[in-house]
């Protein structure tokens, strides 16, 4: 079984087509990237297949449970699905520390006695933070952490319990070479340890070839897909980010900021 099935997508925002008729299916244990041009509309997407974001049509099936129409899920579902966004606006603003973020992770969804799985909750903890390397960082404040470290923070939050499915938008936005490689093969490791099956946005075309299954190219639908070096030769490319070529109402603007084509 597929453990997301998406099949005619669409999203509008503010009157804008962001996503149409988009289909696809991610294998269990699959490394999907999902690429395109500034506003293509792929946080759009990720976002409506999370429930974040109202989809005006089309069906999206998490390990084979239908997401509603207002993103609801069955807590059993919710449970397996981690999102990492390219910021976490939270991050300054909650007196928290490593720890203890990362043991929200491990709290099941819905109501808990606040006394149950204390041992097992620790346990779980200090594993995840020893597995990405955070276990230095576990008394510090959120507040107190550079960009690099909040980020396999976030890996901890994910990894402290098993998951299925693991989505991030541009997570590795904002960090330099050596910490994105750093990021990137934890996050490879720890796929394959897992056994997440992940769907990754992002504009790293490089790391892209290096370390995904699968491509799939949006500029508002999806132009095409399949393994890197078909769905990321040249020609493909350049029809991907042609700023000539934006679908669209009149007024839609054009994507901008195309990665340098190899
Ligand atoms: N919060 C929002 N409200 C209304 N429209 C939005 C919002 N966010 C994005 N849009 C519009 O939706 C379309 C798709 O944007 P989206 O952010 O999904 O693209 P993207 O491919 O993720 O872009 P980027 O690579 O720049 O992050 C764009 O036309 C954008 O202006």
């Amino acid at each position: 079984m597929a453990v997301l099935e998406v099949e005619g997508l669409r999203v509008v925002r503010d009157g804008v087509l962001a996503v149409d008729d988009v289909s696809f299916q991610l294998a269990a244990e699959s490394d999907t990237a999902l690429v395109g041009p500034n506003g293509a509309g792929k946080s759009s997407l990720v976002g409506a297949i999370l429930g974040l974001i109202p989809r005006q049509a089309g069906e999206v099936r998490i390990l084979g449970h239908r997401l509603g129409p207002a993103g609801q899920l069955p807590a059993q579902v919710r449970a397996q699905l981690a999102f990492l966004p390219q910021a976490l606006p939270l991050q300054g603003r909650l007196p928290l520390t490593v720890a203890e973020f990362v043991g929200f992770g491990w709290d099941p969804p819905g109501p808990r006695l606040p006394w149950s799985g204390g041992g097992a909750r620790r346990s779980a903890v200090r594993s995840a933070l020893a597995k990405t390397g955070c276990g230095p960082l576990a008394g510090r404040l959120l507040s107190e952490l550079s960009g690099g470290q909040l980020k396999r923070v976030l890996l901890a939050f994910c990894v402290v319990r098993p998951r299925r499915l693991l989505v991030l938008d541009e997570a590795q936005a904002g960090l330099d070479a050596p910490s994105t490689e750093q990021f990137h093969s934890l996050l490879f490791d720890l796929r394959r340890s897992e056994g997440w099956t992940v769907l990754q946005v992002s504009h790293d075309l490089d790391m892209v070839r290096r370390s995904c299954d699968q491509v799939l190219c949006l500029n508002r639908q999806l132009r095409c897909s399949g393994r890197p070096e078909l769905a990321l030769s040249r020609a493909q490319l350049e029809r991907l980010y042609d700023p000539a070529d934006v679908p669209g109402p009149p007024g839609r603007r054009a994507p901008q900021g195309s990665p340098r084509i190899r």
